[in-house]
């Protein structure tokens, strides 16, 4: 049950399958990301994303997710698929991000461990969100989390996604973390049945957990 006035962002990460996509949507998900890493188990293949972005419900926004890619590359898509957002999960630098914040809105991601320094994002706070991720062998959707209170060491204005091996059990903490500058949660590889394919009823009941309401 959602008492809060409070609203975050819902990101569902990852998504591949028309059918899936359709059930997120109609679950309540409105912002999706969709992977141009080809080394990601969730990458969409060229040719089948014509198909797939034009089965996109009207009412969902879009997020391009890589990693190191070319300006000019990311632009392509960014027109192509009429993207809303390009999340950034390399080395991409502040000059990278504002060169693609001229297209759209940007998210740039960082690998957080314990020994994270946070001032390290003091250059990206033009960006529209910063998304911190777990650390771990890929880079992304590693399935795995890292402890939260090190967020207390962010200070700046930029809002942020809480990322990094969400599950449907984590409803709970998540209701329980307190952050001013919390502005959503990304979700992935914790609510699949197999990579890029989402288990709707437990993002049905994960959203029916949150005490804040989900955009
Ligand atoms: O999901 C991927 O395969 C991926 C690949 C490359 C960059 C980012 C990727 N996904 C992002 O990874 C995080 C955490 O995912 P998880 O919950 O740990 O599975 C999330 O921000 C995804 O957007």
């Amino acid at each position: 049950m959602n008492s809060s006035d409070q609203n975050i962002i819902l990101k569902v990460c990852g998504m591949r399958d028309i059918e899936n996509i359709q059930a997120a949507s109609d679950a309540g998900v409105s912002l999706m990301g969709f992977i141009f890493y080809e080394k990601s188990k969730r990458f969409i293949q060229p040719e089948l994303r014509a198909e797939i972005f034009s089965s996109i419900p009207d009412n969902i926004k879009k997020v391009g997710v890589f990693v190191n890619e070319s300006i000019d590359f990311v632009k392509k898509i960014v027109h192509e698929y009429n993207l809303d957002f390009v999340q950034l999960h390399g080395e991409e630098d502040p000059s990278y991000c504002e060169a693609i914040k001229t297209l759209t809105k940007v998210i740039k991601a960082f690998s957080v461990d314990e020994s994270f320094d946070f001032s390290i994002t003091a250059d990206y706070q033009s960006c529209d969100y910063l998304l911190f991720d777990a650390k771990g062998k890929e880079r992304g959707g590693n399935g795995i989390q890292y402890n939260w209170d090190i967020l207390q060491q962010y200070t700046l204005d930029t809002p942020f996604l809480l990322s990094g091996g969400l599950g449907p059990e984590d409803a709970g903490k998540i209701n329980s973390f307190k952050h001013k500058k919390l502005a959503g949660i990304d979700v992935n590889s914790g609510f699949e049945s197999a990579p890029a394919m989402k288990n709707i009823e437990n993002i049905k009941s994960f959203i029916s957990k949150l005490t804040c309401n989900t955009q």
